[in-house]
């Protein structure tokens, strides 16, 4: 047992460890996923920012092209300029050429810090490369840690063998897989993000050198104009110049022309013919004159076009310097812009190397973290492990031990059954002669109750005659006449007298019901008889009485108050329920209307059919009714379906012939068979409730026809009822058993050994009392002929049937 609990410790204890294990690789791949979130989010924002620089530096090509065209169309200017002869304004020119060595100037700083760039992502490089080296250093002794772990595990499985504490290695060995795995990943997420730490540097780089030759070719192409303008200038110069000293030579001639006219006037005759001759020489000097003058006109409009030409160059070349200073003040601003985005690259690339710096730092702590927690975790392992040897060592031996015992236990198990079957044998049989004395005990005692009960109704009589009083219902018909005739005696409840004619009629009876009786009360009187049903006694319960004097109440009752043939198949069904597991039962019942002597089957198809009884071809002596219904009930609720058909196809036929329920009998069998399942005895009782015709004596008021017919055939039966009543009472040897249709068909359930009870209903009405005195009469006259130890005492009446 001892081994059995130290077992169970160990594998709780390998069940924590396995736990702890668990914790500590979901800490471990919740640490990586942190990590890969950072670093993914650190990816997005450097690609945000390079997406950035790049509509930046399209926006600087943009406007650097725009610049290109710009010289383009100064460069056609100049050309034009080259060719007339106008005075050019050198000061855009000169402009021009400034702001070119302006941006010489500036190209030659931007190359300058494009190379401490260069210089700065080199050293940043070489210093990632470092830290690579480091980490990778790290991952490798991690690594080599991890291996010397699972050599000392593996060591440690080698030691233990197959069991429990295997699992648990193993699962350690997975552990230490993964861990392995994350190293590796974050390995190459730090190779990774070096990777993109490069790449836009160099990017950037290509990017400078790309601008830088497009500014040089730009400087080149302004070189050239700038030659070319510096050509014109100097040729418009020469033409100039020539053309004022043409203009010059002209004026000089025709000054001198001038003075040798003025000298030829003022001279004397022969001045005349000099006159003369100058007159005549005068018009050719004049023409030449003329044509100086126009000559010179021709070259003033020259000079004034020319002058013209330069003004409009010179407004042009004041455009173009207006151009270049705008182009210049843009250049400035994007090269402050430049510089800006330069500051921010810087600061990001600051940030981002921080960042990283940052990342790598946590790695290598959360590494450490985990190292030291993984040596830790193998520490209190090892101690664990070596705890838990002894304690396997010991285990080993309870476990042969356990082996050993359990071998055998075999034995002692197989013995031990033995020993417990014979035992439970031994008490089965003890049992079982138990049960069987206590059967027989059972049955013994059944018997003696049968015996009790029979004894009990044969002291009570086998044929009981009781009587009810009805009680009085104030109805109109009754009014006036409602004194009650009937005195009973409170203390006697077997007498009750009538006063009759002025003389008191006494009557004593098996019982007298006083009108205020409950169904139940008047039922658990006759529950006994009803009762005896189910042990295989055939059972009559009659209701004898005039019309309305509560028959059918005390029969059938109402839904609020139900009657006897209610509460007996209730209490029947309810015993056949107790005595499940000790007896099986089934149960059939039929319906008859007895009227005028013919029989009709109330749970036929065709209750019209005429009914006949007959003796049982079977030989046995037996009665029967060819072709009555003989329904087998299967339930209570199934008795009460087929009693009200019975009691539907009864009315049909008082509808169609006038209160025929009255004059006619109601008979209702239930037959029960029982089994008795240890004896195997069976039993068949049948219980028969009868609803008579009224006992009143229309025939004697003189009543003619089918009313008098009616009135014999009850009379007759009921005098022939009675008779065999007295005839079984008196223990004759002859029963007229067939003086009518109701005694023949009741004949087996009347006979010796069977118990009947006659409920004689009388009114408690002064006008009925005729009648009532009639039914007491009948009463006593059946009671008087009783046989028993306690004979009683009878005042007999007279008999007026
Ligand atoms: N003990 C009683 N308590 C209350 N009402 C009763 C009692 N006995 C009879 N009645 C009522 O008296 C009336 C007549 O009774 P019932 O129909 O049972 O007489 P009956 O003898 O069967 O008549 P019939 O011969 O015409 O069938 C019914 O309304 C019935 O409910």
């Amino acid at each position: 047992m001892s081994h059995l609990i130290n077992f169970l410790e160990h594998y709780s204890q390998m069940q924590r460890l396995q736990g702890k294990a668990q914790e500590y690789r979901c800490q471990l791949q919740r640490e990586e996923r942190r990590r890969k979130k950072q670093l993914r989010s650190l990816r997005e924002a450097y690609k945000q920012r390079m997406k950035d620089k790049m509509s930046l530096i399209e926006s600087l090509e943009t406007v650097i092209c725009e610049q290109q065209s710009v010289l383009e169309r100064l460069q056609k200017g100049v050309v034009c300029i080259a060719h007339p002869i106008s005075p050019l304004p050198s000061v855009g020119v000169h402009k021009l050429v400034e702001s070119i060595s302006v941006l010489q100037l500036e190209r030659a700083h931007l190359q300058e810090e494009v190379g401490e760039l260069k210089q700065d992502i080199e050293q940043k490089e070489k210093e990632q490369q470092q830290v690579s080296n480091t980490l990778q250093q790290q991952i490798e002794e991690l690594k080599g840690k991890i291996q010397e772990r699972e050599e000392e595990l593996a060591l440690l499985r080698a030691e233990m063998g197959v069991t429990d504490s295997e699992k648990q290695i193993q699962n350690l060995s997975v552990e230490n897989e993964s861990l392995k795995q994350s190293l590796s990943m974050t390995h190459g997420l730090l190779e990774k993000l070096a990777a993109v730490n490069t790449q836009p540097s160099a990017q950037l780089v290509k990017e400078n050198d790309d601008l830088r030759t497009k500014v040089h070719h730009l400087e080149t192409s302004l070189q050239e104009k700038v030659e070319q303008l510096v050509y014109a200038k100097s040729h418009m110069d020469n033409m100039q110049w020539r053309k004022e000293e043409e203009t010059r030579q002209l004026e000089e001639k025709v000054e001198s022309l001038k003075l040798s006219l003025q000298d030829e006037k003022k001279r004397p005759p022969d001045v005349q013919y000099v006159t003369q001759t100058v007159e005549v020489e005068s018009p050719s000097l004049l023409h030449s004159l003329e044509k100086a003058e126009e000559r010179n006109q021709t070259l003033l409009d020259q000079v004034s076009s020319h002058s013209e030409k330069c003004q409009r160059l010179e407004e042009q070349l004041q455009r173009s310097d207006d151009l270049t200073s705008t182009l210049q003040i843009k250049i400035t601003s994007y090269e402050s812009q430049i510089g800006k985005l330069k500051d921010e690259l810087m600061q990001e690339i600051h940030q981002l190397e921080a960042q990283k710096d940052e990342a790598i730092k946590e790695a290598s702590e959360c590494s450490e973290q985990h190292m030291d927690q993984l040596r830790q975790q193998l520490l209190g392992m090892q101690s664990r492990l070596a705890s838990l040897q002894p304690v396997l060592k010991n285990m080993k031996t309870n476990y042969n031990s356990l082996r050993s015992q359990v071998k055998n236990f075999a034995q002692f198990y197989e013995a031990s059954i033995k020993e417990a079957r014979r035992q439970i044998c031994d008490a089965v049989t003890d049992v079982s002669e138990a049960n069987k004395d206590l059967l027989q005990k059972y049955q013994r005692e059944m018997q003696l109750r049968k015996r009790y009960h029979n004894q009990l109704v044969e002291l009570k009589g086998n044929i009981r005659v009781l009587c009810r009083v009805r009680l009085h219902v104030d109805t109109g018909e009754e009014e006036g006449s409602g004194a009650s005739a009937i005195i009973t005696d409170v203390n006697d409840d077997t007498k009750l007298s009538v006063l009759y004619k002025g003389k008191d009629r006494n009557f004593e009876l098996d019982k007298v019901f006083l009108p205020q009786t409950t169904q139940e009360e008047v039922f658990q009187e006759i529950e006994p008889v009803v009762m005896s049903c189910i042990n295989g006694f055939n059972v009559c319960i009659f209701a004898y009485g005039q019309t309305g004097s509560g028959k059918t109440y005390t029969m059938e009752g109402t839904t609020e108050n139900p009657g006897i043939n209610h509460q007996a198949l209730q209490v029947l069904y309810q015993e056949m329920e107790a005595r499940k597991g000790l007896w099986t039962y089934s149960v059939s019942l039929s319906m008859v209307e007895i009227y005028n002597e013919v029989i009709r089957d109330l749970l036929s198809k065709d209750p019209q059919e005429k009914l006949d009884i007959k003796l049982n071809p079977d030989g046995s002596g037996q009665l029967h009714v060819p072709g009555l219904t003989n329904k087998e009930v299967k339930s209570f609720r199934h008795i009460k379906k087929l009693l009200s058909l019975g009691k539907r196809n009864r009315a049909t036929f008082c509808t169609n012939m006038n209160e025929r329920s009255s004059r006619s009998h109601a008979l209702l069998t239930i037959t029960i068979t029982g089994q008795e399942l240890s004896s195997g005895t069976a039993t068949t009782g049948k219980l028969n409730l009868v609803d008579l015709a009224g006992s009143e004596r229309v025939w004697k008021s003189g009543a003619e026809g089918e009313r008098l017919k009616e009135a014999q055939n009850i009379n007759k039966s009921l005098l022939a009822l009675g008779e065999v009543i007295q005839a079984l009472r008196a223990k004759q040897g002859h029963v007229p058993f067939r003086n009518s249709k109701l005694t023949y068909l009741l004949q087996d359930s009347l006979g010796k050994g069977n118990k009947t009870v006659m409920m004689v209903q009388v009114s408690p009405l002064e006008s009925n009392i005729g009648e009532t005195v009639c039914s007491l009469n009948f009463a006593q006259r059946v009671c008087k002929v009783e046989l028993g130890p306690a004979a009683r005492k009878i005042d007999v009446g007279r008999s007026e049937i």
